[in-house]
C-alpha cells in the first residue's frame, strides 16, 4: 500500500477566499481553478443528455432494473421515494437559503478550527498535494448519521427550519438507503442482508450541501472535478431547474437528467469492493455556468470507518476471482481523500494484484 501523503502539502490551514467571493466579484481566471487544457470540460456533449434508468423500487421488477442500471450506468434515478415534493422543496430551500446568507454569516460553521482543518462545517477545497487543481465550489458537510456522533454546534440555525429540514431529510434517506442496499443484495442473489450487515445497527451518511457560483470562464473549470466517490451508495438531490451532473457512460460525458422530484442513486467504490467490480463506481463530475448558480445535496452513506470490506464471499468463484483486498474504511477513506485531490481514483491501491 503506498504512503497516501507523498507529494503532501503539510498542513495549509488558512483560509483562503470563498468561492461565492470570487464569483460576486468578478475574478475572471483565479489560476488555482483552471484545470490543464487537455482535461477542461469543453468535450461535454450536452446533445447527449440523457434520462437516467428508473429504477420502481418495491415493484416486482426491482432487481432487474437495479441490476441493469447499475451494469451500465451505475447510477438511477428513483421517484416513488416517499418523499413529497413539496420536502424536497423544501430541503432544497433551506439549502439555498443557508448559501445565500452573507459569507461572514456563513463562516461562524468554518471548517477551519484552531489552525486545524476539519472534515465537516463550511469551505472549500483544502490544498492537500502541490500543483492541486481547485473545484469551482463551496459547501457545508455535516455527519448526520451516527446520531451520537453528530456535532450539533456545526449545523446552521438561519434559516430556522435548517435543523429540522435535515433532520428529516436523513431519516428518509436512511430508509431510502436500506431499501436500496436489499434490493441490490437481491439482484446479485445474495442474502438480502449482504450489504446491509456490514453496517451494522449504525450507518454513516455524511450530508454534503454543494453550492456552485456563477463561473465566468465555465469552460475552463470544474464544479467538482471528475470522480467516483468513496461511498457505499450516494443519494442526490439535485436542483431543479440547474442540470450540471455529468457521468462517463460507454467513455463518453453524459448530461445527467431526472424526471421533476427524482433522486439520484449512484454507488461508490465501497460497493464495487463489496461486488467483486460486478458493479463500477460510475466517474461522473459536475460543470458550471456563467448565467446560473447550482446547488445541491448528496447524502453519502458508508461503512463505519472501523469496518473492514471486502468482496461478499459468495460473490468470488473460480470464473470470477477476488478483484480486491479487505480494506479497512478508514485507510480506504484516506487514500481516497488524497487521490481525489490528485483527480486519480483510489479502487487500484484496494486491487488484488
Ligand atoms: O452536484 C452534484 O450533482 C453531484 C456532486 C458530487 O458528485 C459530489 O459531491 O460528489
Ligand atoms: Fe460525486
Amino acid at each position: 500500500m503506498d504512503a497516501p501523503m507523498s507529494r503532501a502539502v503539510k498542513s495549509v490551514c488558512t483560509e483562503r477566499k470563498m468561492v461565492q467571493e470570487r464569483s460576486e466579484a468578478g475574478e475572471a481566471r483565479p489560476i488555482e481553478y483552471i484545470v490543464k487544457e487537455s482535461q477542461r470540460p469543453a468535450d461535454a456533449k450536452p446533445l447527449l443528455a440523457s434520462p437516467l434508468p428508473v429504477v420502481h423500487l418495491g415493484q416486482p421488477d426491482e432487481a432487474e432494473e437495479i441490476k441493469a442500471a447499475l451494469q451500465s450506468w451505475g447510477m438511477f434515478q428513483v421517484i416513488d421515494h416517499g418523499m413529497p415534493p413539496s420536502f424536497l422543496d423544501e430541503v432544497r430551500d433551506v439549502a439555498r437559503a443557508f448559501f445565500k446568507l452573507p459569507v461572514e454569516e456563513k463562516k461562524k460553521y468554518i471548517n477551519i478550527r484552531d489552525g486545524m482543518f476539519g472534515r465537516e462545517g463550511y469551505g472549500n477545497d483544502q490544498v492537500k498535494v502541490e500543483g492541486q487543481i481547485l473545484d469551482w465550489t463551496d459547501r457545508l458537510y455535516l455527519f448526520v448519521q451516527p446520531e451520537d456522533q453528530t456535532k450539533p454546534e456545526l449545523w446552521p440555525t438561519n434559516p430556522t427550519s435548517f435543523r429540522d429540514v435535515l433532520h428529516e431529510f436523513t431519516m428518509k434517506t436512511k430508509k431510502l438507503v436500506e431499501d436500496v442496499l436489499k434490493t441490490t443484495a437481491k439482484s446479485l442473489e445474495l442474502n438480502q442482508d449482504s450489504f446491509e450487515s456490514h453496517l451494522g445497527d449504525k450507518f454513516s451518511i455524511l450530508a454534503k450541501f454543494n453550492y456552485y457560483p456563477c463561473c465566468s470562464k465555465p469552460d475552463l473549470v470544474f464544479g467538482v472535478k471528475p470522480h467516483s466517490d468513496g461511498t457505499l451508495i450516494t443519494v442526490i438531490l439535485p436542483d431543479k431547474d440547474v442540470e450540471g451532473l455529468q457521468v462517463m457512460n460507454d467513455g463518453e460525458w453524459i448530461t445527467v437528467t431526472t424526471s421533476p422530484h427524482a433522486l439520484i442513486i449512484n454507488i461508490g467504490d465501497q460497493m464495487e469492493i463489496m461486488s467483486n467490480g460486478i458493479f463500477k463506481s460510475p466517474v461522473h463530475r459536475v460543470v458550471t455556468f456563467s448565467d446560473k448558480d447550482r446547488i445541491s445535496i448528496a447524502m453519502f452513506c458508508a461503512n463505519l470507518p472501523g469496518k473492514v470490506i471486502g468482496p461478499v464471499d459468495e460473490l468470488v468463484n473460480d470464473m470470477r476471482p477476488r478483484m480486491y483486498k479487505n480494506v479497512k474504511v478508514k485507510d480506504y477513506v484516506e487514500v481516497f481523500q488524497q487521490r481525489f485531490h490528485q483527480g486519480k481514483s483510489a479502487l487500484d491501491w484496494a486491487q488484488v494484484l
